[in-house]
């Protein structure tokens, strides 16, 4: 599967304040996103959007929510798979998680909020919408030059009305060991796109689309790290890969990760534009709803990784 590497992920910066589309500063990221897409499948962005104690903040809620008896945190369920808790999983025993869809408006993280504390946390879910708000942003620039690299910008309408966010928040129980463990195996995201970020426990590894290396990402205050989901990759039909990535831990200290996952909406078909569907491209997955394509994932754990072909991949 390819082996460690010391190489280090393209950071490409997207806090210039005047990163508007049109313009050549705009130019200028989008080619570094198209070079770092093709090289490596996924990249650092740097984003300033948030005060410098935000990332302690984050955190420390986090803490106060996972602390949080499991009864509690098993309120949080959703009619999507993957959405709701996830935790005690025995193949995955370091890991919990919990997730609050459309974080970005208040009243949606108010109430979720309240599973929780029944009283409310207003603390507690200003930082999670605030935090949801801020990569929404930066989100629609990336999926915006994505387009515009594929030039489908025609479609660009459909595609951001037909996407909404789940916040996924992240919990790791340190291994206590010095040699490494699996926090979270191989795998690919179903999204489209994930925007996430870690505490100063370290774990997340990528591995680079051209090469197959896995390379550590050791982030810095301001970066967020950027990987493509497979309903992307599907919905380009191809030209864009998802990418693998894992999270590996040593040591005993808990490591807390957050995600903006950018998924299709219930019942929207994904289906590849045709300006990218010709004789040197073939219609590489039939048109298919996400939410169904993780119900089939759901139901076939073990078959984990060949999901999205399994589930609508075209005989060639
Ligand atoms: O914790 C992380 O950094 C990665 C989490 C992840 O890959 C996932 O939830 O799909
Ligand atoms: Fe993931």
């Amino acid at each position: 599967m390819g082996s460690h590497s010391p190489s280090k992920l393209p950071a490409i910066d997207f806090t210039k304040p005047e990163l508007k589309p049109g313009t050549d500063q705009w130019d200028s990221v989008k080619a570094q996103v198209q070079q770092a897409l093709q090289e490596f499948g996924c990249f650092e962005a740097l984003f300033d959007k948030f005060p410098l104690e935000f990332r302690e903040t984050i955190f420390s809620a986090l803490e106060e929510l996972f602390d949080l008896p499991l009864e509690i945190k098993t309120r949080n369920v959703s009619k999507t798979p993957y959405h709701g808790y996830i935790g005690q999983h025995p193949k995955i025993p370091l890991f919990e998680s919990i997730g609050f869809d459309d974080a970005h408006v208040l009243e949606n993280v108010e109430a979720q909020t309240r599973t929780f504390w029944p009283q409310g946390n207003t603390s507690f879910s200003e930082i999670m919408q605030s935090y949801a708000k801020g990569l929404r942003e930066l989100d629609q620039m990336i999926r915006r030059m994505i387009l515009e690299i594929f030039e489908i910008e025609k479609y660009m309408d459909e595609h951001m009305e037909s996407s909404e966010y789940l916040l996924k928040v992240m919990r790791y129980k340190g291994p206590r060991t010095s040699e490494p463990q699996v926090g979270l195996g191989p795998h690919t995201d179903m999204d489209l796109v994930t925007i996430l970020c870690q505490n100063e426990v370290n774990g997340l590894e990528l591995q680079s689309s051209s090469t197959g290396e896995w390379i550590d990402w050791i982030p810095s205050n301001d970066s967020f790290i950027v990987t493509i989901g497979e309903s992307l990759h599907a919905w380009l039909n191809g030209r864009l890969k998802a990418t693998y990535h894992r999270v590996m831990l040593s040591g005993d200290k808990p490591r807390y990760s957050v995600g903006l996952f950018t998924v299709p909406k219930a019942s929207y078909m994904i289906k590849a534009p045709e300006e990218l569907v010709d004789e040197a491209h073939p219609l590489l997955y039939k048109p298919f709803d996400y939410t169904e394509l993780l119900r089939f994932q759901a139901s076939n754990e073990g078959r984990y990784q060949f999901g999205l072909k399994g589930y609508c991949g075209v005989q060639n």
